[in-house]
């Protein structure tokens, strides 16, 4: 047990996927896992167990943001031992040729949280994915056909910004999309020396203000989540 994780020892899996939204997490566990058993119910952040292809996976919901995805990564890989964490989740494009529905493998995170401010004071860290995670589902993205980005993204603290245009000089700068967590867990598996990676669909688009039904991002994001459990099977 840990402070907002009431799973017994050893019950949570070394590979974690990580969607923001706890329902995900269910809906994640009962479509592509077998024996899937519920690990949490702490504050409705639900999290399961089970197997995928012969191999023990789990799935945590983090909730939105930074500040809510970094208490559930540093407990997974403190008091559980978790090595390979995929964050699975959605974002919005911040390029033309980024389309709705397209999958974007997040090399780095830039952010404009304060998170590694605290840390490093005016110097600047680069948080950034694990290569070889990142490699493995760039493959099996291409040998299975989907349009896929890799690069920079944005994790921001906020959702909702005074200034819609604020997005413009990220997107100036290459950056592909916006997302809310992803500066945050590649900093701790940094710290940690764990693995992560973050794959996102794109489900809005900022310049085009295109969004996507329930049903398309119910398909799509069924598509990344084989992509995340394959990319991470054999994994030690
Ligand atoms: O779909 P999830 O994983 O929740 O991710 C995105 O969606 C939420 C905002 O709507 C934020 O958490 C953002 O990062
Ligand atoms: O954080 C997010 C997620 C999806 N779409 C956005 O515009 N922002």
């Amino acid at each position: 047990m840990s402070i907002h994780l009431n799973a017994a020892p050893g019950q949570i899996a070394e590979t974690v996927l990580l969607p923001g939204d706890p329902l995900r997490a269910q809906h994640i566990a009962q479509t592509f896992f077998e024996n899937p058993v519920q690990h949490n119910n702490v504050r409705g952040m639900l999290g399961f167990t089970g197997s995928y292809k012969g191999q023990r996976v789990s799935v945590q919901g983090t909730g939105m943001g930074i500040g809510s995805s970094m208490i559930y990564v540093s407990e997974l890989i403190t008091d559980y031992g978790c090595k390979n964490l995929i964050r699975v989740g959605t974002a919005g494009s911040y390029q033309e040729n980024v389309h709705v529905r397209d999958i974007v493998l997040a090399q780095a995170a830039s952010t404009d949280s304060n998170i590694n401010r605290i840390r490093f004071g005016e110097k600047t860290f680069t948080p950034i994915a694990d290569f070889g995670l990142l490699l493995r589902a760039y493959q099996i993205a291409q040998e299975r056909g989907f349009t896929t980005h890799v690069g920079n993204i944005m994790s921001s603290d906020t959702f909702y910004h005074d200034d819609f245009d604020q997005y413009k000089i990220w997107a100036d700068y290459g950056v592909l999309a916006v997302e809310m967590e992803a500066a945050g867990l590649y900093t701790l598996a940094a710290k940690h020396g764990v693995r992560a990676l973050t794959i996102l669909t794109i489900s809005d688009h900022l310049v085009t203000h295109e969004v996507t039904t329930s049903e398309e991002r119910q398909q799509t994001f069924d598509q990344m989540i084989e992509l995340a459990l394959d990319a991470a099977l054999g994994l030690e």
